[in-house]
C-alpha cells in the first residue's frame, strides 16, 4: 500500500533518470581540463587542491563536454561544495568578457547567505577582473545602487551634442558588476525602481536553496526575473564569443542556443540555469516555474534525502520538563567544542538562550541568533561565532540553510524537527567538506517513533542513544533549580518593565 502510494506521486520525467554524483571522484586541480590558470591560483590560495565530486560533475556539464546545453538541477548533500560547483564555471565562462554588464545572477534566500556566497565569488572572480555585487539590503538602497550601476550624476556634464548625449544615456545604463548575488526582496526593489538596473544581458541564473525560494514566492521574484530576461532574448550565444561591444557602445548579448529535443527546430536563445539544494523539491507544479531547458538532474545516490557521510546522529531521550538540564549536561560533556543548538521558534531561541545564561557556573559563552533580532545584530553575532569568540550559538531555523561556519563539530536539536528536510539542513551545519560531526536530538519517549520514521527518510541506518550519566544529572540539579529561579525573576522583571 505504502509502495503504491509512493509510486503514485507524480515526478517530472527528467527526474526519473538522474546523473549519479556518487560515481564521480574528487580530482586534483591540475587534472581539470581548461581550468583558467588564475582560477587555479585563486583556488590554491583558498587552500583547495582537489575539486569535490559535485564540482567535477557540474564543470563537465558546463565548461566541459556538456557545454551547458542543458539546465542543471543539483541535489547534493549539505557541505558537499555546491557554491563553488556553480561559481567556478560561471567565473570561467565570463573570464573572456570585455565589457562589464550584469551577466550572472545568483539568488539566495537570506542576507547572511548572500554575504557568504559573495565572499566565495570575490575570491575567485576578482583576479580575473570580474566585479561581483551584492543586493541583499546590507546598506541603504542608495548606497547599494551606487555599487551596482553607474550614477548619471557622475557622468553627465552639460553637452549640447545629441549624439554625445545619446551615447552617455546608453553608457549610463551600464552595470558596475558582472555577477550579482541577491536576496529576492532587494532584487525586486532594483528590478522595479532602480534606474539603469537591467537584466537584459543576463546569461546565467543560479537559484540556490531552490526549494526554499520556490516555496516562498517573495513578490513573484522568479516570474519577474524571467520576464525581464525574455524581453530581450533576441540573440544567441556561442561559447566562442568574447562579448565584444559594438562600435556605437550598445551592447548586444548573445545567449546560449536552446533546441527542443526531438525537434529539428530553429535554435532559440536562452538563459542558462543552475538550480540547487540538499533537499530539492520534486513537486512538478513548483519546478515548472523555473522554466528549465532540457534539464539534467544530478543527484547523490538513489535517496531523495542524504546526510553527510561523516555525520553521526544520536538521540538523547529525557523527560520534557528536564530538557534544559540534559542540554546543560550535554554541553558540559562537549567540553567547549563549537556547537549550534536549534529550537523550534524564535521565541524558544530567546528563552533558551536567556535560561542557559542563568547557569552561572557553565563557563560557556552562549549567544542567540534568530529572526527576532535586527539583521545587524545577527550578522555581528555570526561573525563573532565564525571568529571563535564564543562556542555555542542558539538558533532558530533562520540558520539552517546554507550557512557555513568552520569548526562546528556539534549540532543539537533541542526541539526535534518536524520534517526530514529540517533535520537535513540543521544537521548539515556540521560534518561539512568531508569533516566529521555529530548531531544530537533531544526527545521525550513519546517522540522516539516519530523520530525513527524521520531518520528512515534520511537514509540514516543507525541513530544510537546518547546516554548521560545519571550521577551528572543529579549533580547538576541544584544549579538547575537556582538557574530556573533566576530566569523566572528576570522574566517577571522584564514583564513589569514592559507594563510600566
Ligand atoms: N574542493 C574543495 N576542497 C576543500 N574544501 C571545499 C571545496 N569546495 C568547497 N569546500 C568547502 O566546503 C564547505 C562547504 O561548501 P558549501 O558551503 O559550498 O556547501 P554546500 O553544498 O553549498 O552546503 P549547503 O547545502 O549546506 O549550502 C565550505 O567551507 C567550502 O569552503
Amino acid at each position: 500500500m505504502e509502495e503504491q502510494k509512493k509510486r503514485s506521486i507524480p515526478v517530472l520525467p527528467w527526474m526519473r533518470d538522474p546523473l549519479d554524483l556518487t560515481l564521480f571522484q574528487q580530482i586534483p586541480l591540475h587534472t581539470l581540463p581548461s581550468l583558467h590558470p588564475k582560477l587555479k591560483l585563486s583556488l590554491e590560495n583558498m587552500g583547495i587542491s582537489n575539486l569535490f565530486p559535485v564540482q567535477v560533475a557540474v564543470w563537465q556539464e558546463t565548461v566541459g563536454p556538456g557545454k551547458f546545453h542543458r539546465d542543471l538541477c543539483v541535489n547534493s548533500p549539505t557541505g558537499s561544495g555546491k557554491t563553488l560547483a556553480y561559481a567556478l564555471p560561471i567565473v570561467q565562462l565570463l573570464s573572456t568578457r570585455v565589457v562589464t554588464c550584469l551577466r550572472a545572477l545568483v539568488v539566495v534566500p537570506t542576507r547572511d547567505l548572500a554575504f557568504q556566497v559573495k565572499r566565495v565569488f570575490d575570491a575567485i572572480a576578482s583576479p580575473l577582473g570580474l566585479r561581483v555585487g551584492l543586493a541583499a539590503g546590507q546598506s541603504s538602497v542608495a548606497d547599494e545602487i551606487s555599487e551596482l550601476v553607474y550614477s548619471p550624476e557622475c557622468e553627465f556634464g552639460i553637452s549640447y551634442d545629441p549624439e554625445e548625449v545619446a551615447f552617455r544615456v546608453r553608457r549610463r545604463l551600464r552595470s558596475k558588476v558582472d555577477i550579482l548575488v541577491a536576496t529576492p526582496g532587494r532584487l525586486m526593489d532594483h528590478i522595479n525602481t532602480t534606474k539603469g538596473f537591467t537584466l537584459e544581458h543576463l546569461q546565467y541564473l543560479v537559484v540556490d536553496e531552490t526549494d526554499r525560494l520556490l516555496r516562498e514566492a517573495y513578490q513573484s521574484w522568479l516570474p519577474a526575473v524571467l520576464e525581464s530576461v525574455q524581453l530581450n532574448e533576441d540573440n544567441t550565444f556561442e561559447p566562442s564569443d568574447s562579448f565584444l561591444p559594438c562600435s556605437m557602445g550598445v551592447l548586444t548579448t548573445r545567449r546560449r542556443c536552446g533546441v527542443e529535443r526531438g525537434f529539428k527546430d530553429k535554435p532559440y536563445p536562452r538563459l542558462a540555469k543552475i538550480v540547487l539544494s540538499a533537499t530539492i523539491t520534486q513537486d512538478p507544479g513548483r519546478l515548472v516555474q523555473l522554466e528549465l531547458h532540457h534539464p539534467l538532474f544530478l543527484r547523490a545516490g538513489p535517496m531523495r534525502y542524504r546526510l553527510p557521510e561523516n555525520l553521526q546522529s544520536f538521540k538523547l531521550i529525557c523527560e520534557r520538563k528536564v530538557k534544559p538540564l540534559y542540554l546543560v549536561a550535554l554541553l558540559k560533556s562537549l567540553e567547549g567544542e563549537k556547537c549550534i543548538i536549534f529550537t523550534k521558534s524564535v521565541e524558544s531561541t530567546h528563552r533558551l538562550c536567556k535560561l542557559l545564561n542563568c547557569f552561572g557556573d557553565l563557563q560557556i559563552d552562549i549567544k542567540e541568533y534568530s529572526g527576532l533580532q535586527h539583521q545587524r545584530v545577527r550578522s555581528k553575532t555570526l561573525n563573532n561565532f565564525r571568529k571563535g569568540e564564543f562556542q555555542v550559538l542558539v538558533s532558530s531555523d533562520a540558520m539552517t540553510r546554507g550557512m557555513d561556519v568552520e569548526g562546528v563539530r556539534n549540532v543539537i536539536n533541542y526541539d526535534m524537527p518536524k520534517y526530514v528536510k529540517t533535520y537535513v539542513h540543521r544537521a548539515g551545519r556540521t560534518a561539512r567538506a568531508g569533516h566529521t560531526g555529530r548531531c544530537f536530538t533531544l526527545m521525550s519517549n513519546d517522540e522516539v517513533r516519530q523520530f525513527k520514521k524521520l531518520m528512515q527518510k534520511a537514509e540514516a541506518s543507525s541513530c544510537p542513544e546518547h546516554i548521560i550519566q545519571s550521577s551528572l544529572i543529579e549533580a547538576l540539579h541544584p544549579t538547575y533549580e537556582s538557574a530556573l529561579k533566576k530566569f523566572k525573576e528576570k522574566i517577571s522583571k522584564a514583564r513589569k518593565k514592559a507594563n510600566d
